[in-house]
């Protein structure tokens, strides 16, 4: 029997089975495309998520989209806004974008005749046969169901790494998804770690007004950046109010009646209204019973990937967190092209393909990146010319001056011989479109010298490459 979605039924009398073309288990950037390239192509499909608070999943709901709205609403607060009043006001906009995200995505797909959503948990049972684990609340469908797939795609994303320390599930300690509901807004906010998600709220919740301490482990933030950048980087950081404490990780969070206690190691203590803990986010595959579908995991939990996205059972790929490697959306939504294109394509796109993959940390001002640091080029044995630049005396760049923001520091790393790009570092406002043309310009081959001469928009930041690459030396 075939259902209004077109998909086939086989009900027995204990749980009802649905065949479909094509599975896709988690609402990630990269699985959520490709389910409406399949249905597209005539494809039946099945798309599992487990929460409808995570329809178009991490990045809509509780990563990219409602922290970059706080991180907007944190910069443009004036000082004699009361935090706490102005921190509400700013998570119920946030909310309200959200939530307008939310519906829009389960829109895209459930409003697809061959997509059927359903509001539960997979978990494999045998090769390409998942069962269901019905959760109510959503507006998908929601019964215990058996599914059964040609192609079946992981896309279940990460999850906070929560340290095994005592006191650490307590109620002021935090991650990054329930921090950014805090209530009361913490005058004082300990964060642990200094990855981009911690980097990202400590820059946001001091434009909010909270006394932030950043415990970090190694010796200064950003470790694998040139000494210079990552200095300039702290410098701004530590210049806003942010105390940066570096060698310190905390042994235990104790919860009192007001505050919470971070014990450190070496023996200091530093007390707190909040915590959070930003110490990374580990590939979501504890339930899903992979050894039933034939799929490997490596050490990390990660599921082992080929080239093309291929897991080790046939039919079955991932994409995005849950397969290792970065954890970006850029980067799931690139897993997508390579997988739609084993599937359906020429074949021939591959993970290995990627040249000048840029991110952006969204601090302010953001600190963008692209490509090798002037220490990983040397190490490999090149010839460098290097020009490194404060924006505030980069003349030919009013754009910061007048959006009244001239701080960072800009710094580009060439081929000394072939005169291309290796790499640069952005710091300062609107980076995070700038570092996009300079990864363009890497891909094409376009030399330093042609991007110090182009033609560029005034006033704009994209200006500063007719001056600072106009600085290169050996
Ligand atoms: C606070 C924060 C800020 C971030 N900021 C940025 C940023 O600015 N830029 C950027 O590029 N990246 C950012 N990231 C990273 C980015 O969000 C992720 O890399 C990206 O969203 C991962 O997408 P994905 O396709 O792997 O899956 P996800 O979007 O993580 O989706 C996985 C989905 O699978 C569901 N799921 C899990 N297990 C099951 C199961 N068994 N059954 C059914 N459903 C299941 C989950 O509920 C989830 O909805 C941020 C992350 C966080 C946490
Ligand atoms: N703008 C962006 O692109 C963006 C923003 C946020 C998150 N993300 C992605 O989300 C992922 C998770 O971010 P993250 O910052 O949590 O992870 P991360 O792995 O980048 O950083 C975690 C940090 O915590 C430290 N740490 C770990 N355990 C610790 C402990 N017990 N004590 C002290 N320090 C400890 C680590 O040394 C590390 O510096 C990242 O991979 C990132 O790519 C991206």
């Amino acid at each position: 029997m075939a259902d209004a979605q077109g998909s086939e039924f086989r009900s027995s009398v204990s749980t009802p089975t649905l065949e479909v073309d094509v599975l896709v288990i988690g609402w990630g950037k990269g699985g959520k495309t490709f389910a409406a390239a399949m249905a597209s192509q005539g494809k039946t499909v099945a798309m599992v998520e487990q929460s409808s608070d995570m329809y178009g999943g991490t990045c809509i709901n509780i990563g990219c989209v409602p922290t970059k709205a706080l991180v907007h609403e944190a910069s443009v607060r004036r000082r004699g806004d009361d935090p706490h009043t102005y921190f509400t006001e700013a998570v119920e906009t946030r909310d309200q974008l959200i939530a307008k995200l939310n519906a829009v995505n389960f829109a895209m797909l459930n409003d697809r005749d061959l997509v059927t959503v359903v509001d539960g948990r997979a978990r494999f049972v045998a090769e390409r046969e998942v069962e269901v684990e019905p959760r109510g609340g959503g507006s998908g469908r929601a019964e215990h169901l058996r599914i059964v797939a040609e192609t079946v795609v992981i896309n279940t994303g990460a999850v906070p790494v929560m340290p095994d320390l005592p006191g650490a599930d307590g109620p002021r300690v935090h991650d990054s998804t329930s921090l950014q509901h805090v209530r009361p807004f913490p005058k004082r906010l300990a964060i642990v770690g200094a990855g981009p998600i911690g980097l990202e709220f400590a820059s946001m919740f001091q434009q909010f007004g909270s006394q932030v301490t950043l415990l970090v482990r190694g010796e200064r933030i950003l470790p694998r950046e040139d000494a210079d950048v990552a200095g300039a980087v702290a410098s701004v950081l530590t210049e806003s109010g942010i105390e940066i404490r570096t060698n310190t990780e905390p042994t235990s969070f104790e919860d009192g009646d007001s505050e919470v206690v971070v014990r450190l190691d070496g023996g200091s203590a530093l007390a707190a209204d909040a915590v959070l803990l930003a110490t990374g986010r580990r590939p979501a595959t504890d339930d899903l019973n992979l050894a039933a579908a034939g799929v490997d995991i490596d050490a990390r939990g990660a599921v082992v990937v080929d080239d093309q996205l291929r897991t080790t059972a046939a039919g079955v790929y991932a994409m995005g967190d849950v397969r290792g490697g970065l954890q970006q959306t850029f980067i799931s939504l690139d897993d997508y092209r390579v997988v739609l294109d084993a599937v359906s394509g020429s074949g021939e796109r591959r993970v290995s393909d990627r040249v000048g993959v840029p991110s952006t940390v969204f601090i302010t001002p953001p600190f963008s990146s692209v490509g090798m640091t002037e220490g990983e080029a040397t190490e490999q044995g090149h010839r460098v010319k290097t020009a490194f630049a404060q924006v505030v005396d980069v003349k030919a760049m009013p754009r910061p001056k007048t959006l009244r923001d001239a701080r960072g520091i800009i710094k580009f790393v060439v081929d000394a011989e072939t005169d291309k790009v290796f790499g640069a570092r952005l710091f300062h406002v609107d980076s995070q479109e700038v570092i996009n043309l300079v990864a363009l310009a890497m891909r094409a081959g376009v030399t330093a010298s042609e991007l110090r001469d182009g033609i560029w928009t005034h006033p704009s930041s994209t200006e500063a490459l007719n001056e600072v690459l106009g600085q290169l030396r050996e």
